[in-house]
């Protein structure tokens, strides 16, 4: 695999034995070091999506490519071992410590166990954990401190592409938010090729250098930056699911890493205004325009 990791879905479906239509049509290009996140309501493909990119699902037809090459071509455990994959509740085999959790995939790979374990320090200070913690088991860990190690697990094998399924969606509002600005931050420095699957658009927003908003069938109702998205939502569905809950809240923009957040009432972030450094925003939105959505009935 190049060093790009650039991810083309070209046409993509997925019937499931059964006859689910999980996916009916879907083609993107995710560039390379672009972190995009598949948002939209349970059931709508986004996890089968993610999937096919390590070949855990494969496409009924259509193709997907990393840097041009047809993944349906390549080996599927050489894939997997080679793509970090973070999923909820952490995925951390329970009768292994965290130190060989982290480890399995790199040993794997055919680092030696010292290499992989050094490595394996140094990812869990990245991700702001006590080093100490790597020979306690995972249930000996808070929620918070599981999904810092599966974030961890994900980067060892220090893979270009990092697909992430609802990392931080079983643990509470603070942790969570702790976990998103952590990303962000890790981003900055590693510019991983992200797909990011969420519900919950706040954290689309937020983690988001584009968005995608799927309606049922893994059909796109918009893809753009969040800027671009609340600036101009493509129909009311993805007008009620970016305003979905957001009803009359103060909205205000805080500076975060270099980048204006638009944060709400209770503090939690509604979106990105100006996504780079040194990328003029004029056409930032003022809060004031955002829209405010009704609650969806
Ligand atoms: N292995 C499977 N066999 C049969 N049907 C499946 C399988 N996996 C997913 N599906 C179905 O495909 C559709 C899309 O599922 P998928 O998990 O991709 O959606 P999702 O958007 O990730 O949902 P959620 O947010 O609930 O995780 C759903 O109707 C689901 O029931």
């Amino acid at each position: 695999m190049g060093s790009k990791a650039v991810i083309g879905f070209e046409n993509v479906r997925k019937e499931y034995p059964g006859g689910t239509l999980a996916v009916e049509d879907f083609s993107l290009e995710v560039a390379s070091h672009e972190s995009v996140v598949l948002v939209g309501t349970s059931g709508s493909g986004k996890t089968t999506l993610m999937r096919m990119v390590n070949r855990m699902v494969d496409p009924t037809s259509g193709r997907v490519h990393i840097d041009g090459d047809d993944v349906a071509s390549l080996d599927p455990v050489q894939l997997r071992r080679s793509i970090g994959y973070v999923m909820q509740a952490s995925g951390l085999l329970p009768h292994h410590t965290v130190l060989d959790n982290i480890t399995t995939v790199p040993v794997l790979r055919g680092s030696s166990r010292r290499d992989a374990r050094t490595r394996a320090g140094e990812l869990m200070e990245t991700v702001g954990l006590d080093a100490a913690l790597g020979r306690r088991y995972p249930w000996q860990l808070s929620g918070g401190q599981q999904q810092r190690v599966g974030v961890a697990r994900g980067l060892a094998a220090d893979p270009n592409i990092l697909l992430m399924d609802e990392p931080f969606g079983a643990v509470d509002p603070i942790v969570r938010r702790e976990l998103q600005q952590e990303l962000l931050h890790l981003q900055r420095d590693l510019k991983k090729t992200i797909v990011f699957v969420t519900h919950d658009i706040d954290e689309a927003f937020l983690v988001g250098d584009r968005v995608v908003i799927l309606r049922p069938g893994g059909i796109i109702a918009q893809v753009g930056t969040p800027q671009e998205i609340l600036a101009e939502p493509a129909d009311d569905f993805v007008a009620s699911f970016v305003g979905a809950d957001r009803g009359t809240r103060t909205l205000h923009v805080e500076r975060v890493d270099g980048r204006d957040i638009v944060v709400d009432a209770d503090g939690r972030a509604a979106g990105v205004l100006g996504r780079s450094p040194g990328e003029q925003s004029p056409d930032a939105q003022s809060p004031d325009a955002l829209p405010t959505g009704e609650t969806p009935s």
